[in-house]
């Protein structure tokens, strides 16, 4: 489904921040990007997503989906992809809703820019998404400012935005990373729940490896721009490549049963 061949990266004036990247992944696959701090995981996705920030260019390589390139993409081709075939969340989905609005009306605005749904419909495939992602109650999320939300819930929300149009590929940049650890649980298995239903593939960046090693079917590890391990999750836990692998490992506290950090 997705294919990144060779793929290097490099903002303005700088040396590559992403060198000879590749990674393959199938259908419905889970696949986890983890690595410290400016290793370039962002970069990764936010290349996909087409939507490099300041300056940053591909300087070599392709990205593939579903057998189209999307390096040759315009802008414009790129922004349909966007929001339906492909989605993304982010650290803190909640910090990109508008503060003074209430959800209802971002969430209606979102689906009607995007297809041509009326406005009743476009409510009610909100309430029904927000009722997958476990929200309590559909309609009353829909009439409360996100403020009135806790992080969480915030969060659930934009998850549920993002599978809204069901997209083959769902992109996330540390979801997980500004909630509490059980918190953090049940979206991790909402998002295993989504997956399971629409056959969405996920690439994850996270700093969690135990987050990492539950959820992915594959694990790569980046350090400086470079990929130090990449293989099924189990090879790369059992049987890491790098030392850096093995020192992050040796860091992870517990990563059995239900705790993730
Ligand atoms: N807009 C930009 N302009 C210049 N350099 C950038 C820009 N964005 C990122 N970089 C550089 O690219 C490198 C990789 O950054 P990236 O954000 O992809 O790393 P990351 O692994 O996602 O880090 P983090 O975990 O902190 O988000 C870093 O050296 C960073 O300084």
């Amino acid at each position: 489904m997705l294919e990144i061949r060779d793929l290097t990266i490099q903002y303005e004036g700088q040396p590559p921040v992403l060198e000879h990247f590749n990674l393959s992944m199938k259908k419905g696959e889970i696949i986890s990007i983890a690595g410290e701090s400016g290793s370039g995981k962002t970069t990764v996705i936010r290349a996909i997503l087409g939507a490099l920030a300041g300056g940053g260019k591909i300087t070599e390589g392709e990205i593939l989906f579903l057998g189209e390139s999307l390096t040759e993409k315009s802008p414009k081709e790129w922004r349909t992809l966007r929001g339906t075939k492909i989605s993304m969340i982010f650290q803190d989905c909640g910090g990109t809703l508008n503060p003074i609005r209430k959800i209802g009306s971002q969430y209606v605005e979102y689906i009607c820019t995007h297809s041509r749904a009326s406005k009743q419909e476009a409510w009610n495939r909100a309430v029904q998404m927000l009722k997958k992602m476990h929200l309590p109650d559909g309609e009353a999320v829909m009439k409360s400012y996100p403020h009135q939300l806790s992080g969480g819930m915030r969060q659930r929300v934009g998850i549920a935005m993002a599978m809204t149009f069901q997209p083959r590929l769902l992109l996330a940049d540390e979801p997980t990373s500004a909630l509490d650890v059980t918190t953090q649980a049940r979206i991790v298995r909402q998002m295993m729940e989504l997956r399971r239903d629409y056959q969405t593939g996920i690439i994850m960046v996270t700093h969690n490896l135990g987050v990492a090693a539950y959820m992915a079917d594959k694990l790569l590890i980046m350090q400086n721009g470079k990929v130090l391990d990449q293989g099924s999750t189990e090879e790369v836990l059992h049987n890491p490549k790098s030392d850096y692998t093995r020192k992050l490992l040796a860091a992870v506290p517990e990563m059995e049963g239900a705790r993730f950090v």
